[in-house]
């Protein structure tokens, strides 16, 4: 089977048309390609913690995380998220399974940080498919939330573009990530100039630069990893352009394609 892995932001998710889902259960149907989606949430987990009075921590765009944050995370991710996605798949047709990477061990993780300042972080260490293709075999879109565990047992929060990459990655699959932005963008006299193609040394210029920052490295880095391993294409584009995700499907240029240094001129 051959998969494509939608990576849906917590920034954008809210915003997204109903279409959106739509255009994803059509293409399961087309047969092409069959649709896995990994969501974040980062801003809902963030809201929940201010409610609890606790302030959320970042460091390079990953969250903090001790014991206390894990419960918001799952509850917010495996809860209320995921099963939303699985809702609004429903109602556009589709049949979805909403899972965690912590069932049927779909995601084992090691520690993302070993000096441990960033509390129970994890990186993907495992991705066991065969879940995957059941849920597929079964004609649904697996609906994947960003957590995993350790041979203990133990807990962790996953950034989700690292989750998704390392999904599409174990799959061979081409990858998409739906963010809040048209693309990733440098502000230029006020005015923001979306860059089409980026590629590995021009990302690592942007991070220098401070242009690249927060939630967009470990999604360009993300990038990067699935690219040097089996991914053959990444790009980064608008969630609020209903037409965006099914162009990228097409193969038009749309958003940021992110592409190793080998592959293109520069961009800077
Ligand atoms: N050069 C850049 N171009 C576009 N967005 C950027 C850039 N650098 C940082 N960002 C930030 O990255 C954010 C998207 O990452 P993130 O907040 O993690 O979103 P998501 O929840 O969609 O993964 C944008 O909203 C923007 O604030
Ligand atoms: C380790 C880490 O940072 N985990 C993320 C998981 C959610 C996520 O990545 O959500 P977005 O895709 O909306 O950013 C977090 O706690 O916010």
């Amino acid at each position: 089977m051959k998969y494509v892995v939608i990576k849906c932001g917590g920034s954008v998710f809210e915003r997204l048309p109903q279409s959106f889902y739509q255009t994803i259960v059509d293409l399961k149907n087309t047969g092409n390609y069959h649709p896995i989606i990994v969501h974040g949430g980062g801003p809902l987990i963030s809201q929940l913690l201010d409610q609890a009075g606790v302030k959320s921590q970042f460091v390079n765009g990953l969250r903090v995380t001790t014991d206390e944050v894990l419960d918001v995370v799952e509850m917010a991710l495996s809860g209320s998220m995921n099963k939303k996605i699985v809702r609004f798949l429903a109602k556009a047709g589709g049949k979805a399974v909403g899972i965690s990477g912590v069932d049927g061990n779909l995601l084992t993780a090691v520690p993302a940080d070993p000096s441990g300042k960033l509390g129970f972080v994890g990186k993907v260490a495992n991705v066991q498919t065969s879940m995957l293709n059941l849920i597929a075999n079964d004609d649904a879109i697996p609906v994947i939330s960003p957590l995993a565990m350790d041979e203990t047992g133990q807990r962790y929060n996953i950034n989700a573009d690292m989750a998704a990459s390392a999904v599409a990655e174990a799959l061979g699959a081409k990858l998409c990530f739906i963010s809040d932005i048209p693309g990733i963008y440098e502000e230029i006299d006020g005015e923001k100039k979306v860059f089409h193609q980026l590629n590995e040394y021009d990302i690592n210029q942007l991070i220098k630069e401070e242009v690249i920052f927060g939630g967009m490295i470990p999604k360009v880095e993300s990038a990067l990893s699935a690219l040097n391993k089996n991914v053959p294409e990444v790009s980064i584009v608008n969630g609020m352009d209903p037409s965006a995700f099914l162009s990228f499907m097409q193969g038009k240029e749309v958003g940021t394609r992110i592409l190793l240094e080998k592959e293109m001129p520069y961009a800077k």
